[in-house]
């Protein structure tokens, strides 16, 4: 006989999402404090709790889930396959093989480049954006603004963790991205 196992409520998924993730100091560089998800990845709980509280954060008809390399990846694939949307990758440079657009910006520990295929999205898709972490948000007005570029329409963020205390949203305003939608299923304050 098998015994039915109670669904955990959204706020029991999100306390063990939150407990999942551990705070690495000085990482990669001095006076940085890392979340680091793969305890929460390696848990099947916990992964699992993540992407229904992702998926579950999705308005209706997403026609494509984007995710950032490399973390990006890891969450948005499995939202997509639940939705039945596409997934579309937003890479480093020198790794996507067609033609690109690309955005520069900077981030907590440096700066970086994002490109997607010219051809990746069709005009006036449904976009949902999914990573693992929104920190100063720099990633994300670069996600954006390829997203911007194709014609398509960004109509979700959907994260795991939020640092509030690096002020991503001063910064997304700036980026003419203040009335975006954003789900953070963990919100660290301080
Ligand atoms: O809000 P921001 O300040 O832009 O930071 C958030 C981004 O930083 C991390 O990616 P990272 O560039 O470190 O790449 P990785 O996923 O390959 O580790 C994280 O996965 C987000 O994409
Ligand atoms: N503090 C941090 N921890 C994990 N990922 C990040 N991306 C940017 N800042 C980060």
């Amino acid at each position: 006989m098998t015994t039915a196992v109670p669904a955990r409520t959204s706020a029991e998924n999100r306390r063990l999402i939150a407990s999942l993730i551990r705070d690495i100091p000085d990482f990669p560089q001095q006076g940085v404090g890392f979340k680091d998800i793969t305890p929460l990845l390696g848990s099947a709980e916990g992964f699992r709790a993540t992407v229904d509280e992702l998926v579950a954060a999705a308005p209706p008809a997403i026609d494509v889930v984007v995710g950032m390399e490399a973390r990006g990846f890891i969450v948005g694939a499995p939202v997509a396959v639940a939705l039945g949307a596409g997934f579309v990758p937003v890479r480093k440079p020198g790794k996507l093989p067609a033609a690109t657009y690309e955005v520069s910006y900077d981030l907590e520990y440096g700066s970086e480049t994002l490109t997607i295929h010219t051809d990746a999205i069709k005009p006036g898709s449904r976009v949902l954006v999914v990573d693992d972490v929104l920190a100063t948000g720099g990633t994300l007005a670069a996600t954006a603004e390829l997203i911007r570029r194709l014609g398509a329409e960004l109509v979700h963020v959907a994260v795991v963790m939020e640092l509030a205390f690096l002020e991503p949203h001063r910064r997304l305003a700036e980026a003419g991205l203040g009335e975006t939608a954003i789900t953070a299923l963990v919100t660290v304050e301080g």
